[in-house]
């Protein structure tokens, strides 16, 4: 597949998948972006079909391989956590830059993504939502003004097939308030709790999941004082907001030094950008 110069090529690893079939429709919704290859599965029933069908979007001319060739600018991974190394292999055999929306990475995967950074560039988050990255930076402000009086408790609600708890996104909820107490996220979560907890302790910071039908994502921050309380809330509405934000994120990458970069700095949120 021979790309245009003034378009970045993008090649999709798993696109059969939910977030596979919405980042094929944000692909061709982008001005800036085209599709250059995707990947199935070994043995998968879309093997050779064309990814416009995969995704109903029309056909496109580019067919579902096993794997990729050079032919791309940038890589979009959003698999699954067995999928991850190999991923990450294949990049950097091609000398590609990644963007990689999987969630439920171990601390040993995290190390290698970091470890991989040194070779290639990497955009790494688990939400590429322009609202989640806002909220993220809003929660770091609310947690510092409200201080350690006031609990944090985060609550997600996603699809019935999602595999990791709590979200990607939780998790990072949580880290944002807990950095901004001065709190260590390991030492104060508590994840879903049950049967005679005792009082709630002071500092801990709590996880809730919620499991059901086809609820693409939602998330609260709750911050409980005695006598008050603030609700932060987003909720998504469509993959395509994901699938968007992977995308803007893979045009930003392409031609990006090596390094491990955050939707934050895609979207200019981050602290440094701010100053
Ligand atoms: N960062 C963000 O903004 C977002 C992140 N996510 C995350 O993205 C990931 C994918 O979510 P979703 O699209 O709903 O999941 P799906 O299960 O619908 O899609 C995953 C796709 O990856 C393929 N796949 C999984 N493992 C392998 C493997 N080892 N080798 C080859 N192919 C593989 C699957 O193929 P097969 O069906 O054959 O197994 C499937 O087509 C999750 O981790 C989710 O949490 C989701 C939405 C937004
Ligand atoms: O699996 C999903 O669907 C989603 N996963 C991400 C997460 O774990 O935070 C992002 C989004 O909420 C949808």
């Amino acid at each position: 597949m021979t790309t245009s110069a003034s378009m970045t090529g993008i090649a999709i690893l798993g696109v059969a998948g939910r977030m596979g079939r919405a980042l094929v429709e944000a692909v061709q919704d982008s001005p800036d972006a085209e599709l250059a290859g995707a990947t199935v599965r070994e043995g998968s029933q879309f093997l050779q079909a064309d990814v416009g069908a995969i995704a109903g979007v029309g056909s496109t001319g580019i067919k579902a391989a096993t794997t990729l060739d050079a032919g791309c600018d940038v890589i979009i991974d959003f698999t699954s956590v067995e999928a991850l190394e190999a991923n990450l292999e294949l990049a950097t055999r091609l000398a590609r830059p990644i963007v990689i929306g999987t969630t439920g990475l171990s601390e040993a995967q995290k190390s290698l993504l970091s470890d991989t950074a040194r070779e290639i560039p990497i955009v790494f988050a688990p939400n590429m939502s322009v609202g989640v990255n806002v909220l993220i930076d809003i929660v770091g402000r609310v947690a510092s003004l409200l201080g350690d009086t006031y609990d944090v408790e985060i609550i997600e609600t996603h699809h019935r097939f999602k595999k990791d708890a709590p979200s990607g996104t939780a998790l990072r909820l949580g880290e944002a308030a807990a950095d901004a107490l001065g709190r260590s996220l390991s030492e104060c979560a508590v994840y879903g709790r049950e049967g005679h907890t005792g009082e709630r302790t002071a500092r801990e910071i709590g996880f809730e999941t919620i499991r059901g039908g086809d609820v693409v994502g939602d998330h609260t921050v709750l911050f409980a004082g005695l006598g008050e309380r603030v609700e932060l809330t987003h909720k998504a509405s469509s993959r395509l907001t994901f699938a968007t934000g992977a995308v803007k994120a893979a045009v930003w990458l392409a031609g990006k030094p090596p390094g491990l970069y955050d939707m934050r700095d895609v979207l200019g949120l981050s602290a440094d950008q701010n100053k």
